[in-house]
């Protein structure tokens, strides 16, 4: 168990509250129709007392029973509506939480989204709202409620015997403590469930990204064994919460039929003496019964409300997510030049620098020094794994900041500028390309405010899609994915090219954005880049050398510095660069220097 285990059902409760806080009305009117409901209970045994009273005195019974039957039928409608707000009132506590969440992971810094589980987000957002939905605001409505309920059936109860009335306070008081002591248990117990369960979801999560991969190196079993060992503690944690709730539950069935019999035989034995008169009795046992029954429910739903709660923990730690801080209104570090207007700066003034940049993932140092400059034309960034390639990107986008030194898009830092301007500006394709968007025609326009036809037309010939998907029935309205037609990994380049250049920046980063390319088609589709926006900064990361051979500027890093730079041919000399474009990834320069030679046009199948 964590040290701090113990405190954070209250914790947890005062974070409720105070989400719910915005909800006060609603809830006050839930709060009233609840409270409403059990008055109506606690005045039904004084009814039933004038009805016992009245057959003994062999009274007139019409309005004892009259009155007894309107007030159920009252309790009843209040019920109904009491049930019906409550309800309401949760879905829209969680829908405002679900929103919030959603606005707080697309808020949130690359870093902090990239360095979690997404089984984890998925399921605060999906899982967790779903439980909070299902049980915490009943709960919380009972945890006011019911110590109210039994307050008021106890003053009830002593109006009509208090020494009855102090037989079940002592009896309630050691049932309540008894039940105190199991809810606190199932709270914890309950919670190591839920971390159980989540663990279990990481599994499927990371067998489901690398499907391939685990089927291709026959690791099925493996991770069969590995889902099966985590599912074997679920479940034996789960167990084990179960086994505390059976507890629980025992602890209140037993607590509500020890106070009745105690309090029976006791009453009994007063009314054999006369103290109090058989109606007192049967009201005594009554309230008994009416406020043992919402106490046992809300110990009932304690493992609901701690499961509720633990996913309303979780909740808010995403809720408290870092949000990225637009700088814009900070003094600014570098002169501005004013580009909101949507005008660009005309393409001789268009440049990407990294000026004396040092940047490290925590005590990790990743780039040391680094002063680079990318005018409009290709520059592509070279170097072993680990170099820092990735990082100078992100730099870029300002998906991270620099420790020193500084990043400046056309002279401005990119601190400087509003996070929507930069990124308008600066258009990027990250390593895996995923695609968003159910058609081609989506997929090809992400992001992208307007584009018309024409011009995508010319950009999807320029990233060698155009005759692919003109040849598809549904053209730019195919269906991508499950429901639509499969891609191949190439092409699902050339769409997230195409949709970084459909954003019309004056910069494109690509990482490793064309790897999946033969080295012919690559080389082809460079050169269309090249070609047709040849007014753009393009910064392209990559291990292969068709692409290093078409640059305008290479950049070579080793160890987080700049190790050479100049054009492929003046990077020849250096051993390291040799060494590079040797290796059996990179792809052959011979076959590019042949293919330009010759003057072919290349171009490959589309869908390559
Ligand atoms: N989010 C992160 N948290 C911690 N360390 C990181 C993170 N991202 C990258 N690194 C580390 O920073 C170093 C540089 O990573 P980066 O991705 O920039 O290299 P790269 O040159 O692009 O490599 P590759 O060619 O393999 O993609 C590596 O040692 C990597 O382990």
């Amino acid at each position: 168990m964590e040290p701090d285990a113990a405190s954070r059902p209250t914790s947890s409760l005062r974070t409720l509250i105070s989400r719910l806080a915005p909800f006060r009305g609603a809830l006050t009117v839930v709060l009233l129709l609840e409270l409403g409901t059990r008055a109506a209970a606690l005045i039904q045994p004084l009814a039933a007392r004038a009805v016992v009273d009245g057959v003994a005195a062999r009274a007139d019974l019409m309005w004892p029973i009259a009155v007894l039957g309107a007030v159920a039928i009252i309790g009843l409608c209040l019920n109904y509506a009491g049930f019906y707000q409550r309800g309401k009132l949760s879905e829209r506590f969680v829908l405002g939480l679900r929103k919030a969440m959603a606005g707080r992971i697309v808020g949130a810094p690359v870093s902090y989204v990239e360095s979690r589980s997404t089984a984890d987000l998925v399921s605060r957002v999906g899982a967790d709202s779903t439980l909070i939905q299902q049980t915490t605001v009943k709960a919380l409505v009972d945890l006011v409620v019911v110590p109210l309920t039994v307050v008021a059936g106890i003053v009830l109860m002593l109006t009509i015997d208090v020494f009855l009335a102090l037989v079940v306070i002592v009896l309630l008081s050691v049932a309540g403590l008894a039940e105190a002591g199991v809810f606190r248990r199932v709270v914890v117990d309950t919670e190591t469930a839920q971390e159980h369960v989540a663990g279990l979801t990481g599994v499927v999560q990371r067998v489901l990204l690398a499907f391939r991969t685990v089927k291709a190196s026959r690791s099925e079993r493996r991770e069969a064994e590995s889902f099966d060992r985590n599912a074997d503690s679920a479940y034996r944690a789960s167990v084990k919460a179960v086994r505390t709730g059976a507890l629980a539950d025992t602890v209140a069935y037993a607590a509500v039929d020890f106070t009745f019999l105690v309090t029976l035989a006791v009453g009994v034995v007063r009314v054999s003496t006369g103290s109090v008169g058989v109606g007192d009795l049967v009201a005594i046992l009554l309230y008994v019964v009416y406020i043992q029954e919402p106490v046992e429910a809300l110990t009932n739903s304690a493992g609901k409300l701690s499961e509720g709660l633990a996913a309303l923990r979780r909740i808010t730690e995403l809720l408290d997510a870092p949000q990225e801080t637009d700088t814009a209104a900070a003094p600014a570090r570098t002169e501005v030049p004013a580009v909101s207007n949507g005008s660009k700066p005309p393409a001789s003034r268009r440049s990407v620098r990294f000026d004396q940049v040092w940047f490290g993932y925590g005590d990790q140092p990743v780039l040391r020094d680094v002063s680079i400059e990318a005018v409009p034309g290709l520059t592509v960034l070279v170097g072993s794994s680990g170099a820092g390639k990735t990082t100078l990107l992100s730099l870029a986008e300002r998906f991270v900041e620099p420790e020193r030194g500084a990043v400046l898009l056309d002279g401005a830092d990119v601190r400087d500028l509003p996070l929507a301007e930069l990124r308008g500006r600066v258009a990027y394709v990250q390593q895996e390309a995923p695609l968003l968007g159910a058609t081609i025609g989506e997929a090809a326009t992400y992001g992208v405010d307007d584009v018309d036809e024409e011009r995508l037309r010319r950009i999807l010939e320029s990233v060698g899609l155009r005759t692919w998907i003109e040849g598809l029935p549904l053209g730019l309205d195919t269906e991508v994915g499950e429901r639509g037609v499969q891609i191949s990994g190439g092409q699902r380049q050339r769409l997230a090219v195409a949709r970084a250049l459909a954003r019309d920046s004056e910069v494109l980063l690509l990482d490793e954005a064309t790897s999946q390319l033969d080295p012919l088609n690559e080389q082809n589709l460079v050169r269309s880049l090249t070609r047709d926006f040849r007014d753009r900064v393009v910064i392209a990361v990559t291990h292969r050398m068709p692409m290093a051979y078409q640059a305008d500027q290479v950049i070579m890093l080793r160890h987080g510095s700049v190790h050479a730079r100049g054009t492929h041919d003046d990077l020849l000399s250096d051993p390291h660069y040799r060494q590079l474009i040797a290796s059996p990834s990179a792809g052959s320069p011979e076959l590019a220097e042949q293919l330009t030679a010759s003057g072919e046009d290349g171009r490959g199948e589309p869908g390559a």
